[in-house]
């Protein structure tokens, strides 16, 4: 199978903001949401020299040794924030609700969020603390964590911009999610899938089966052996090829929840590489996990029928999950 079992969007005229183009995207996003959850995205704008950027700095980082890249890790391991070594967390276990099932993922992560933020009790009292965390930024490669903010900066124009198209599509108000997603706790994740020098254990996967937590998750990844598959109404695992300068983009659960199951928060995972792919199988994906403010209450809007899901907090939604799929 190729991408083109993938539906690709291309956001360029609705991005210009003519009616009749945003509702031909908005109507492309329905169909690929309501059947497979996944679309890829091609036109958005975000040069591919910022892409490039972020991703020669993350594999500058990655490849350093790992006592170096153990100085990026939070002291308290409960911190959502900087490096992660392989198999910290089996993200597998958020969806199987059953814990010490899984084994830890084979990858690493580096976690981060937004640089800054405004000084005001939302961001800065109690609860605004555990969501507005300061980045843990590695001493090398100088200028990663400028490379970060600069596309951090162009995902969230372009999922601002996506969500307005999501509530055209689902025939809501287009300012719907506006304030919403206006304090968001979006956090990013670069995944660093290395070459597999040991079998894996039985049941052990670069990333186990999940669904993705929020929103709109925009990843940017690769074609390398042991990549992205995505599960199929029919239970069969379909490879998602990408290009560089494209955007593979999935929804969360709360996206799901709000559409009352209308649309679909798919299973994926990451598969492992041939034992004989070598170093050749190294693989990074950066994520945006598109998060709405902590204090949204997500609550169904397009129902065909009783709402499935009872009310849920943002922020309780998303610390929930971080703390399954801790291993
Ligand atoms: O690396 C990938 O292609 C997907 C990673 C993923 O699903 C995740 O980090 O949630
Ligand atoms: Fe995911």
């Amino acid at each position: 199978m190729t991408t083109s079992a993938i539906p690709v969007i291309d956001l360029s005229a609705a991005l210009h903001g003519r009616a009749d183009e945003r509702l031909r995207a908005a109507r492309a996003m329905e169909a690929a949401c309501t059947d497979i959850g996944f679309f890829t995205v091609r036109g958005h704008g975000v040069p591919l020299a910022t892409i490039d950027t972020l991703r020669s700095h993350a594999r500058h980082f990655f490849n350093l040794p790992l006592a170096t890249k153990r100085e990026a890790a939070p002291a308290d391991p409960a911190v959502p924030r900087g490096y992660r070594a392989l198999g910290f967390d089996a993200l597998s276990r958020a969806n199987v609700g059953v814990a010490g099932a899984a084994p830890g993922d084979l990858k690493e992560y580096y976690h981060f969020g937004r640089e800054q933020w405004p000084d005001a009790p939302y961001f800065t009292g109690e609860e605004g603390r555990r969501y507005f965390i300061p980045n843990r930024w590695p001493a090398a490669p100088a200028g990663f964590a400028e490379a970060a903010a600069a596309y951090y900066a162009h995902m969230e124009r372009l999922t601002g911009e996506m969500m307005s198209l999501v509530a055209l599509a689902l025939g809501i108000d287009e300012d719907f999610f506006d304030d919403k997603i206006d304090r968001h706790i979006t956090a990013m994740r670069i995944n660093f899938y290395p070459e597999q020098t040991v079998a894996p254990e039985p049941g052990q996967l670069r990333a186990g089966a999940h669904t993705d937590y929020g929103l709109l998750t925009i990843l940017n990844g690769e074609n390398t052996a042991g990549g992205l598959q995505v599960c199929t109404r029919q239970g069969d695992w379909l490879p998602v090829e990408t290009a560089p300068d494209t955007f593979v983009v999935n929804i969360g659960d709360l996206l799901m929840r709000w559409t009352n199951d209308r649309w679909v928060s798919n299973v994926h995972r990451v598969v492992n590489p041939p034992a004989e792919a070598g170093p050749a199988a190294q693989r990074i994906s950066i994520a945006f996990f598109h998060h709405p403010n902590y204090d949204a209450l997500v609550e169904c809007v397009a129902p065909p029928g009783e709402a499935k899901y009872p009310p849920v907090r943002s922020g309780d939604y998303r610390t929930e999950k971080y703390q399954q799929t801790r291993v």
